[in-house]
């Protein structure tokens, strides 16, 4: 049978299959950010571990960092100063310097989103597995590489052996036929097939995007596209490789170059999805029907046409979709029926890993050029990293931006989340070109709308929602005389002038060390359980951005649904909320009667506020990829119960009976019955016997070391040789290798 792109790349990289179908895989590249990184370096030291491969690993600060000007940087210890924000980026360069890592830090133009910067440099290649503790890995499957978000955890597991254990996801193809109207960007496309299958449509699949639409796409649209799978509750999204992604890397300071260029397109070429291929689930998109599109609500689910108008809950019949519409729009401020053209705006952001490179700013300023913001408005554009900050301007982009009252910043994930400065404040509305439109996600209290580039700039000078296509646009030639990459590459090679090439990493048996068993166990689990009924429960709702700046895994539980269990403007416990209530406060499992739990971002600090606060069971109707996997990595089972069954436990909860898990025997009790449910062999073995997956993997250094042998051989461009073209070694010693930074 034919395979599709996702199980090509795939079955290359399988180290291992367990009879479950558990896999050990193994990862070619590892980025590597200041927020999810700490404990992952901490773990690592503590058990005496290295970095397994330095040279396929690539760190960067960009959550934390203030987008002010840079004129008087000196050391991000003077620079930031927040100081929970200035301890997380401190301890990743104290990681990077004791673990022997390429760094790009804030005075190094090459610094940005994460997301931005591995594309950019080359470092992100077709048909790889990339990782990042960071749910917008999703973005790299632009390139046709599977790739994927993972929890500090995972991160550690990578970081120690340069593998993870995976479960294959399903096989899930969108394809969007016909061309795009006039108005409509990727943006627009991705915001509808959100609307379209749901934010948990993609749940347990790899999505593959493609169609006449999709191929005609640039590189950066497809990035922007790939990016919001994770919206769509995706494990990954992908893109076929074809010519204009091989145009976009040609030339790239860590591309293939001479005869591994040759070699590695002729075999991205043979990665498409063969015709008789299987798709667990097809979806068919009509690019005529997407009109310029934005949200309305809480959920990137909630997207309208600009044209369109808020909904009107009385007209929903489902229950739990019309309370969760009623949420939403009490939350966002407008009525049921508005229209959304011309909803007053005091924010607009252009930005984050979705729309922040250079065609974003260029489809921005053609929007901006020769025109005034409104004056009630703030708006801002912060590139997506230093090098198109730089491009950007030598095309005047910054020019047209600021004669237009826009403000021009430097590079980070600035208000797309609000770790830093860059912040909405409560009840403020902002015409964003990030991906998640949550409660509080831009600041406590803030309203966003998600757009596109165009549409953010269109609101930023009519001072409200617009549609796009009744504004005049303007050319913005946008033709580079050199670009940003080859630029990069110059500077290297005019530093670098011995042309000699070291031989390919080579491989020995890694350090088995350490115990499998690290984690408590978990066999049953009696006591209160919380009932909640809200659906799409998002990891922002679970613990808020401003208590991811810890360096530890622990004393999280007061964080734990903050803006529900705290009154924002006075601090004190609001009463209503269930687990600032007896005998809740002793809960020790949670009971969802929503779908989708744990929706959107990686942070493990979900999982461990959970834990701290005492619940180590969550039962719900379904739950979102990463966070599910997370719970396990901590010693905590998330349950998936059919909704009937969870109702009735839920009703027992409210009368505040006590809830017994039974993992060994693989049911729940409660006063009115008892519940069969499903867990993975392998899942269920490791938390029963407290195995900590990084100890386990160590056992397996062989396999690992043969295929790093049968990798170097096949695809050698895969072991990263750096700006200098040599290769690294291998680190396989224990202990920790303070090694030159080359790259
Ligand atoms: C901080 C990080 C864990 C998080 C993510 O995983 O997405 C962030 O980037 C976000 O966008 O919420
Ligand atoms: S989604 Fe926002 S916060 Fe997360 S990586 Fe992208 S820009 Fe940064």
């Amino acid at each position: 049978m034919g395979r599709t792109l996702y199980d090509k790349v795939w079955d290359d990289h399988v180290i291992e299959q367990q009879e479950d179908g558990t896999c050990l895989i193994y990862i070619d590249r590892h980025l590597v950010h200041e927020v999810t990184s700490p404990q992952a370096f901490e773990g690592l030291r503590n058990a005496g571990r290295p970095v397994r491969r330095p040279d396929c690993t690539l760190a960067t600060v960009d959550h934390n960092i203030p987008t002010s000007t840079r004129k008087n940087f000196k050391s991000i210890s003077t620079f930031i100063k927040e100081a929970d924000s200035r301890t997380q980026c401190e301890t990743l360069e104290q990681n990077i310097e004791a673990f022997g890592l390429t760094y790009f830090g804030m005075e190094d133009s090459r610094q940005g989103i994460v997301h931005v910067i591995g594309p950019e440099q080359g470092f992100t290649l077709p048909a790889t597995t990339v990782v990042c503790g960071d749910s917008h890995t999703s973005t790299h499957g632009a390139f046709g590489a599977l790739a994927f978000g993972i929890g500090t955890s995972e991160v550690e597991h990578v970081l120690a052996t340069q593998t993870l254990l995976q479960k294959k996801s399903k096989n899930m193809r969108v394809r969007v036929q016909g061309e795009a109207l006039p108005g409509v960007t990727s943006k627009d496309i991705v915001l509808h097939i959100i609307g379209v299958i749901g934010t948990a449509g993609g749940t347990g699949c790899v999505i593959e995007f493609c169609g006449d639409t999709i191929a005609v796409l640039s590189m950066e649209s497809r990035m922007s596209i790939c990016n919001m799978s994770i919206e769509a509750g995706a494990r990954a999204g992908m893109v076929a490789p074809d010519e204009i992604t091989f145009e976009y890397l040609r030339n790239k300071p860590l591309a293939p170059k001479g005869a591994d260029w040759n070699n590695a397109v002729k075999y991205w070429k043979s990665l498409g999805s063969d015709e008789d291929a299987k798709y667990d689930i097809s979806v068919e998109i009509d690019a005529q029907d997407i009109a310029p599109t934005i949200t309305w609500g809480t959920s990137p689910q909630d997207v309208v046409a600009i044209t369109g108008s808020t909904p009107d809950p009385a007209t929903i019949s489902d229950p739990s979709r019309r309370a969760a519409i009623e949420r939403s729009l009490e939350y966002i401020g407008i009525a049921p029926n508005t229209p959304m053209e011309g909803v007053k705006v005091d924010k607009v952001f252009i930005g984050s890993c979705t729309n922040s490179r250079i065609e974003d700013l260029r489809a921005a300023a053609s929007v901006v050029k020769g025109k005034r913001a409104a004056e009630w408005v703030y708006a801002m554009v912060v590139p997506g990293s230093g090098l198109v900050k730089r491009q950007a301007e030598r095309e005047g982009l910054d020019k047209i931006f600021t004669d237009a009252g826009f403000d021009w910043r430097e590079a980070g994930c600035s208000m797309c989340l609000g770790m830093n400065p860059d912040q909405l404040k409560p009840g403020e509305r902002c015409a964003s070109t990030s991906n998640r439109n949550f409660e509080g996600r831009q600041g406590a209290g803030g309203r966003t709308h998600l757009v596109s580039p165009a549409m953010a700039a269109a609101a930023g000078i009519k001072g409200c929602l617009t549609d796009v296509r009744n504004m005049e646009t303007s050319e913005i030639p946008g033709t580079p005389k050199q670009s940003p990459q080859q630029e990069v590459v110059a500077e290297f090679e005019s530093e670098e002038s011995d042309e000699e090439t070291a031989p390919a990493a080579t491989a020995t048996p890694m350090v088995a060390t350490g115990t499998a068993a690290a984690m408590p166990k978990f066999t049953t689990l009696k006591g209160y359980a919380a009932p909640l009924d809200i659906s799409n429960v998002d990891t922002d709702m679970i613990i808020p951005k401003q208590f991811l700046k810890t360096i530890k895994r622990t004393g999280l539980g007061s964080a734990l649904f903050y803006a529900l269990r705290f009154d924002s403007a006075t601090g004190k416990e609001n009463p209503n909320f269930v687990l600032n209530q007896e005998p809740y406060r002793q809960a020790r499992t949670l009971v969802c009667t929503g779908a989708n739990f744990g929706c959107g971002s990686s942070r493990e600090h979900a999982p461990w506020a959970f834990n701290d606060f005492g619940i180590r069971c969550i039962l719900a109707p379904s739950f979102a990829d990463i966070f599910y996997n997370n719970c396990f990595k901590n010693g905590m089972l998330p349950i998936e119960l059919p909704q009937d069954k969870l109702e009735a436990i839920a009703a027992e909860a409210k009368k505040g009976c006590e809830v017994e898990i039974d993992l060994i025997n693989q049911v729940v009790r409660y006063p009115g019955g008892e519940v069969p449910f499903e867990v993975e062999a392998f899942r269920k073995h490791c938390l029963v016997n407290g195995f900590d997956d990084i100890g386990l993997t160590m056992q397996k250094a062989d396999q690992i070391a043969d295929f790093e042998i049968k990798r170097t051989r096949t695809w050698p461009w895969l072991d990263g040789k750096g700006y200098k073209g040599k290769a690294t070694k291998v680190n396989v010693s224990g202990g920790q290798k303070k090694a030159k930074l080359d790259w």
